[in-house]
This record gives structure tokens, sequence and C-alpha cells, in this order.
């Protein structure tokens, strides 16, 4: 449980005063993923293979004091920023009308009533944006909302939440997951139900406190994706890189840690195009219906490359030094490509980074998350000639894509409470990273810098959930 603590009254975001706030501000990170194998095939039950990535999102909560009754959702990078009262939300539909799910459950579906219940305080989120804008907020915003009123009570005190991310939102590299991941923790850790992190935690209890966080992100993924297989939310919450499997939707998934994932030479390149994860996973479910068996048997091929994959990379013998080793991975990254391509979920400007690369011939391409656009991966020839790849990196600057630079299998879900860094000073009180100084952050560079977890520096202030063979 945490202590609560008074801050003395200081100025807010809008110069007004805040009077005795009832918690600190804290904040809450956790990362996007690449999928390496199996994306698509694993809404249908088969394995996927994915790692966690640096790029992360990062949520700064502000607990107001009594006096406030408003509830304030600020998510710059997609334009939202929205204010709901407390007292006017449908808090009487669980209770009179629906049993309220306890924290601890496991909720597969959403309960259409809520959704109905929640309709009318989603409508009013951005009436005046159009189209696909318009859906991005308000589907961020019943992620929120939805997991808001699962979790709290009418009696919740008033707060503000603004989340940033250094991930791009819809590219395939799990935005919405890291977004959902962050709510689900930060309600749960409002409501006292999470414990640690701590450094001597057992593993029972922390795989409890990781389970909690990832099967309330699943909701929230619900809430954006329609129908996620869960992988996303999983690897994000607990970090690393796991081969995941759902069979069942009734119970928990099998997500079998990948304690030795390799340090692969992977090239990460947003081509930029938009797409929607759930207008894709539609498309392969549509293909589906129309070809059962054809489509069957290509998601099946797809499963049979993961688990090959998997095999590959587990065995005692692999080496990602190794030629042969790599070769073999590259050749599975491409099948695994082509079959994507049969679903019908690639892009023409996903072929041209393959294109590019088989030009280039140093490496292999698949797209990486949904598809439909946003980012492909890479897997390098060993010994491949820099200048070959700074003339790869610079087609595709003119081709308008980004290439990101990032590590596989960092830490999931992290907290910073309070929201205060020592910053090498060991001045009394250390530095609050407080809204204002959140909000000026300039761009992915100045998020990190300000508030990153261990990428540029290490900082022990933020706390993980680790098992212990993680580390
Ligand atoms: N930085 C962000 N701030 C708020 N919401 C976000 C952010 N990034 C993503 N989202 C939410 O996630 C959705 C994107 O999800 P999706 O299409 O699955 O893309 P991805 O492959 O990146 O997960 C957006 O519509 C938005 O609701
Ligand atoms: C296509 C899919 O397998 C991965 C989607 O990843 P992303 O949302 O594009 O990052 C969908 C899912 O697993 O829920």
């Amino acid at each position: 449980m945490n202590g609560t603590r008074t801050l003395p009254t200081r100025p807010s975001d809008h110069g007004r005063k805040y009077s005795t706030p009832m918690a600190p501000p804290f904040m809450v990170s956790a990362p996007g993923k690449v999928i390496v194998f199996g994306e698509h095939a694993v809404v249908h039950g088969k394995a996927a293979m994915a790692a966690a990535i640096s790029l992360r999102s990062y949520l700064h909560v502000t607990t107001l004091s009594k006096s406030h009754r408003t509830i304030r959702l600020c998510f710059p990078d997609i334009g939202l920023d929205h204010t709901w009262n407390i007292d006017e939300l449908p808090w009487d539909v669980f209770g009179k009308v629906l049993k309220k799910p306890k924290y601890y459950d496991m909720v597969t579906s959403l309960d259409e009533k809520l959704v109905e219940a929640m309709r009318p305080a989603i409508e009013e989120v951005a009436p005046e944006e159009q189209g696909d804008k318009r859906r991005i907020l308000q589907s961020a915003a019943s992620a929120f909302l939805y997991l808001y009123l699962s979790l709290q009570q009418a009696t919740t005190p008033a707060a503000i939440w603004v989340l940033r991310s250094t991930l791009p939102t819809s590219a395939g590299l799990g935005s919405s997951a890291s977004v959902c991941v962050c709510i689900a923790a930060a309600l749960l850790k409002q409501i006292h139900v999470l414990s640690g992190p701590h450094p001597d935690q057992p593993d029972e209890e922390v795989e409890t406190q990781l389970e909690r966080i990832n099967r309330w992100a699943f909701v929230g993924e619900l809430c954006i994706h329609g129908n996620p297989s869960g992988v996303d939310n999983t690897v994000s919450t607990r970090g690393k890189a796991v081969l995941f499997k759902r069979t069942d939707y009734t119970r928990p998934p099998q997500a079998t840690p990948i304690n030795t994932f390799p340090e692969l030479p992977l090239l990460l390149v947003n081509t930029k195009q938009p797409r929607s994860t759930s207008t894709e996973v539609a498309k392969v479910g549509a293909l589906k219906k129309k070809y059962p068996d054809v489509t069957e048997k290509t998601l099946d091929s797809i499963d049979q490359v993961t688990m090959s994959a998997y095999k590959l990379i587990t065995s005692d013998s692999f080496d990602p030094k190794s030629e042969h080793n790599i070769e073999h991975l590259g050749d599975l990254f491409r099948m695994n490509h082509g079959l994507l391509v049969s679903l019908g979920v690639s892009h023409p400007k996903l072929e041209r980074v393959r294109e590019l690369v088989d030009y280039a011939d140093i490496g292999w391409t698949k797209l990486t998350g949904a598809g439909g656009g946003g980012c492909a991966i890479t897997l390098l020839k060993d010994n491949v000639d820099k200048q070959r790849i700074e003339k790869l990196q610079e087609d595709f600057e003119d081709a308008g894509y980004e290439e990101y630079k990032t590590t596989l299998g960092g830490d999931g879900v992290g907290i910073l409470y309070p929201a205060v860094l020592k910053n090498g000073s060991e001045e009394k009180g250390g530095e609050e990273i407080n809204l204002q100084k959140f909000l000026n952050a300039q761009g992915a560079d100045d998020i990190e810098r300000l508030a990153g977890v261990g990428i540029r520096e290490k900082r022990p202030e933020w706390k993980f959930w680790r098992l212990s063979d993680a580390n």
C-alpha cells in the first residue's frame, strides 16, 4: 500500500493553487514491442514471438484536492484534452444494473451495457473532429473510461492524467498496448491493490501484480482494437521477450518468457503509412470467413515458421554471430512476410522497404505488427558493408520513411512513485517531474531526458516488477 503525502500548496498548470492533494504526482511507463514472428496468426490461436523495445509511453498522474470534481485526460500526441465531471459519469450502471468486476477478475469481453452507458461521455470527446482522427481520440478515451469506471469508485479524487509517448501512434509497435498498460497500472496503483515493485519481492507476488495489470490492459485493448490477441499488452507489461499463444479466451494465455533472446542486428523502419490495427485484423477475419480452409492453412504455416524460429533461437547452439544461424532466421523472416502478403496485410510502402533491402542484398525483411502500412523490420546479414547500410538509410529517407534506433528485450511496466528523480544530486527531496515540466518536454528526446527509463542514464528511482530468472 502506498503511504499518502501532503504536498505544499503550489501553482498548478492553470496558475490555480492546489490545496493539499491526497497523493503525490506519480508516473507509470510501459514499452512498445516488435512482433518478430506470428502477427495476425496469433489472433487465431497460433503462436507469436515478440520483444519489448526501448520506445515507451509515459503517463503522469496528478491527484487534485477534494475541492475538485473533475478528471482531465490530456494526451497531446494525439491532440486529446478532455475533462469530465466525475459526478456526471455513469457510476450507477455498475452496482445497480451490472455486477462490478473485481480488480483481480479476468474480463475477456466488453460489457455492452457499460459501453452503452459510457457512450454520451465518449461522444462529447472531440465532437469537432471527423473520421479517423475522431476514432483515434475516442478510442483512447474509451479505453481510459472503461477501466476507470470498472476499477474506481464515484468517490475517486479528481486528477489530471497526461500521457506522452516516444512510440509512433498506429505504426505496428504496440502504442495502444503501452498506453493501456500505463492506464491499467496507474488505476490499480491509485486504488492501492498493487504491491511493490521492490527488489526482493518474491516471484509469485511479482507474477500476481503483472497478471493484474496485464488483465486490465487487455480490457483497454478490447476498447481500442475490438479483437486483440493479448500479445502486445503481455509484452508491454512483462517486458523482455515472449512466445505467446492464446487458444481459449476465457483462460489466461500461455506466455513463455524467452530469457535468452539474442541481440539481433535489426533495422526498424516506419513507412509512416497510417493504418489501424482493428481494420487489418478485421481484413484477415473476413478472409478466413470467405476462404476458411486456405486461410487456416496459411495461419498454420505462420505458426510453423514461428515455432521453427523459436526452436532455433532457444537451442544451445544458436549464435547470433553465426552466418549460418542468421541466414536460417532470415529465411524465416522472408517466409513469414510472404505469408502475411498472401493474407492481404502488406502495403506498397512496406513492399518498397523489402525491395530496397533486397536490391542492396543486405538482409531479410518482414512487416511487423498489423501491417497495412506502419513498420517493417530487417534482419541484417553478417558483416554488411557500412556504406551499403548508409546508402539504404538514405533511400529510406528519400522515400519519406523514418528509422528508429531501439534495443530489444528491455523492462516492462515501471513506476516512478512519487514523480521525483534525484538526478545525481543528494539534495533533499530531489527534482519533481511536475505536470508542466512533463508537458513542456519537446519531443521524444526531451521526454527521455526528463523522465526516461534507463535509456540515457540509469534511473534507479524507476521501479519494475522483475522476475528473478529474467534479470
Ligand atoms: N501517444 C498516444 N496517446 C494516446 N493514445 C494513443 C497514443 N498512441 C496510441 N494511442 C491509442 O492507440 C491507438 C492506436 O492503436 P493501433 O492502431 O493498435 O496502433 P499500434 O500498432 O501502434 O498499437 C490510437 O487510436 C489511440 O487510441
Ligand atoms: C495483428 C496483431 O497480431 C498485432 C497488432 O500489432 P499492432 O497493434 O499493429 O502493434 C493483432 C493482435 O495480436 O492483437
